[in-house]
């Protein structure tokens, strides 16, 4: 069977217009995109242009160079699972890769979740990466007024600035500013530089060095920002009057040397949940377990949903530690840090430490 699973997942979202399409035409042409199957997830028409063969009744279309092409009929897990099943009756030879491009104002974490949530899929897929699409000409007044802009700009783990051949140079350095400091953790490029090479593998496996690879994963920009605690979002305020909601996101990190206990790493992701759910973006991270600290424990979440955490047979950088990124919308960081440091054993003032919180798991205040 011409698949090894699980098979990478790139999602690829940006606002209406902001040029999906036109970059996902391109890309397909690239040989690294070969046995591709391009999930288009929305209705109407299909304009990946480079179609030989006539839609087919069942919604997917075989493309020239071994790639296929899925309208999303119903579910999109309907869709994954379907090839899924196609894959294992022969019915398509090979999938080495699934690119699911997205509605233009849809929220990414849906279809993040939706992967993560499905039994069967979560083990024949994983999620290589989420790349946002920002157009340079309406990009900071689609910021201003979606919210899911927002979103998908601090979900994204490769941010493409498009239509910047059709504004002046310090417009596209304003922008790019703007998004760095939205998501300093996702890669910044402009569509020119945009290939197959620079989008894809942004998982946490690096298929050049065959290992996994954590720091990239985890995004050095944001690791650059640990050291500064809760300082680094204040200087938002100083210089994008126009620019209100973005200081509602928020990536900071959150550092442990030293190995943590299970029951509590797993009472600190029930309490996020629980209590701040909705406004988790997005989180990564590598625990060092108390239980078993030589082999480094992955865990990835989307909003209430944590993906089945991951098991590496060694630490691949040396660095051991536990290392949190998370991507928050409208969270209280200084809660976040508190029960942080109140499970990993360092008690802050006033903040109960780890026995009172298995007592009473809401006495930490600011919620
Ligand atoms: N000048 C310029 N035009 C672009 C660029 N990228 C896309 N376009 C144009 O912008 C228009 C919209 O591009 P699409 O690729 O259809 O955008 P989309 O994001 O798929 O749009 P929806 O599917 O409607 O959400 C088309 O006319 C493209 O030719 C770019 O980098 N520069």
């Amino acid at each position: 069977m011409g698949a090894s699973f699980p098979i990478p997942v790139t999602v690829v979202t940006g606002f209406l217009g902001a040029g999906k399409t036109t970059l996902l035409n391109r890309l397909l042409k690239d040989p690294a995109l070969t046995d591709t199957a391009v999930i288009i997830n929305e209705y109407g028409e299909v304009a990946i242009d480079h179609l030989l063969v006539e839609q087919a009744s069942d919604g997917i279309i075989q493309l020239s160079d071994g790639c296929l092409c899925c309208t999303v009929r119903g579910e999109l897990v309907d869709t994954l699972a379907d090839l899924v099943d196609r894959l294992q009756t022969g019915r398509i030879e090979k999938l080495a890769r699934v690119v699911i491009e997205t509605t233009g104002l849809a929220d990414p974490a849906p279809v993040l979740q939706s992967i993560m949530a499905h039994p069967a899929l979560v083990q024949a897929f994983r999620l290589d990466g989420v790349v946002a699409l920002v157009d340079a000409v309406n990009g900071d007044a689609t910021l201003d007024a979606h919210e899911e802009a927002l979103k998908q700009a601090a979900m994204a783990d490769r941010l493409v600035l498009t239509k910047s051949d059709l504004v002046d140079a310090a417009q596209v350095t304003a922008l790019a500013a703007r998004l760095k400091e939205i998501n300093p953790g996702a890669r910044l490029l402009d569509v020119q530089q945009a290939n197959a090479a620079a989008l894809l593998d942004c998982g946490l496996y690096n298929p050049a060095t065959k290992g996994a690879d954590v720091a990239r994963w985890l995004g050095e920009a944001a690791e650059e920002h640990h050291d500064h605690g809760d300082h680094d979002h204040h200087h938002h305020d100083h210089h994008h009057h126009g620019h209100r909601h973005d200081s509602r996101v928020k990536t900071f990190s959150l550092v442990h040397d030293g190995p943590v206990a299970f029951a509590a790493i797993d009472m600190f992701f029930d309490l996020l949940r629980s209590t701040h759910g909705e406004q988790l973006l997005r989180m990564k991270g590598v625990i060092e377990l108390k239980e078993d600290p030589a082999r480094p424990l992955v865990v990835h979440g989307v909003q209430k949903l944590l993906h089945p955490p991951v098991r590496l047979p060694a630490w691949p950088d040396g660095q051991r530690g536990t290392r949190l990124v998370l991507i928050t919308l409208d969270m209280p960081e200084d809660y976040v840090r508190r029960l942080f440091s109140a499970l990993t054993d360092r008690p802050a003032i006033d903040t109960p430490d780890r026995d009172a919180l298995t007592n009473n798991p809401l006495a930490i205040a600011g919620r």
